[in-house]
């Protein structure tokens, strides 16, 4: 019941996200000791018997050499909690831990950084690079040698194709497409289904 860094995972977040997380989790044997929430958890069995902290500062009770953080809160436009959390708990001296779908297909010759989650059925292909604390979500495609920056979400069924950059806080909505070698800026936002064929800049929002 260890994770890859040997230590206890907590859970920031007790929404939709980190339910998901906690069903991989689960799966892969490894050990949540608590879930912070300011609200009451939702009733689910992936959190019977796991621990409810109420508040950030609760998880400062345990040294960050005690414990290993997944972010569980979900990222979409306009949202920074993901970002805030992140950046706070950094700070502190703590550290995220990856987190990889047993049925998500890394490459070897692909680089996932600390924090990033590959969730179920995503394709990372040779060359990639996932930036810390990006999100790619249930069955995106990450083509070949596309650089992905901090903190991006990559939504469900979305596909960027080969040699794509994307930015810092980038949002890739469900089912969009990017062609290849385009480069996103920071903070965009994709909208779900859009097809992108031109470079999108900083802060732009792009909808079909
Ligand atoms: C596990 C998960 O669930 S992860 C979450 C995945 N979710 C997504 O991918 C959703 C991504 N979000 C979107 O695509 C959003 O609609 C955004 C961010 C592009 C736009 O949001 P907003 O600016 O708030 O748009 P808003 O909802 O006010 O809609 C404005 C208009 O644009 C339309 N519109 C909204 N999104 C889109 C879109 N992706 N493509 C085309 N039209 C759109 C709306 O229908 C509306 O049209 P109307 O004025 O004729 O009624």
């Amino acid at each position: 019941m260890k994770n890859n860094t040997g230590l206890p995972i907590i859970l920031i977040g007790g929404g939709g996200h980190a339910r998901v997380l906690a069903d991989i989790l689960v799966q892969q044997d490894k050990q949540i000791a608590a879930v912070v929430c300011p609200e009451p958890l939702m009733r689910s069995p992936l959190f019977d018997g796991i621990k409810h902290l109420s508040s950030d500062e609760d998880v400062r009770r345990y040294a960050p050499d005690e414990v290993s953080l997944v972010n569980a809160i979900g990222m979409l436009p306009g949202a920074d909690s993901r970002k805030k959390v992140c950046e706070y708990f950094l700070a502190h001296g703590y550290t995220f831990e990856s987190v990889i779908a047993p049925t998500a297909t890394v490459s070897a010759y692909a680089t996932v950084k600390q924090g990033a989650q590959i969730m179920s059925g995503a394709i990372i292909q040779a060359g990639a690079v996932i930036g810390e604390q990006t999100i790619v979500n249930t069955q995106a495609v990450i083509e070949h040698d596309c650089q992905i920056g901090l903190r991006n979400h990559i939504a469900p069924g979305s596909t960027v194709c080969g040699e794509v950059t994307t930015g810092n806080d980038v949002f890739v909505g469900a089912g969009a497409t990017i062609i290849n070698g385009m480069t996103i800026g920071s903070n965009a936002i994709i909208g779900a289904g859009t097809c992108i064929t031109r470079a999108v800049e900083d802060g732009k929002t792009v909808r079909r």
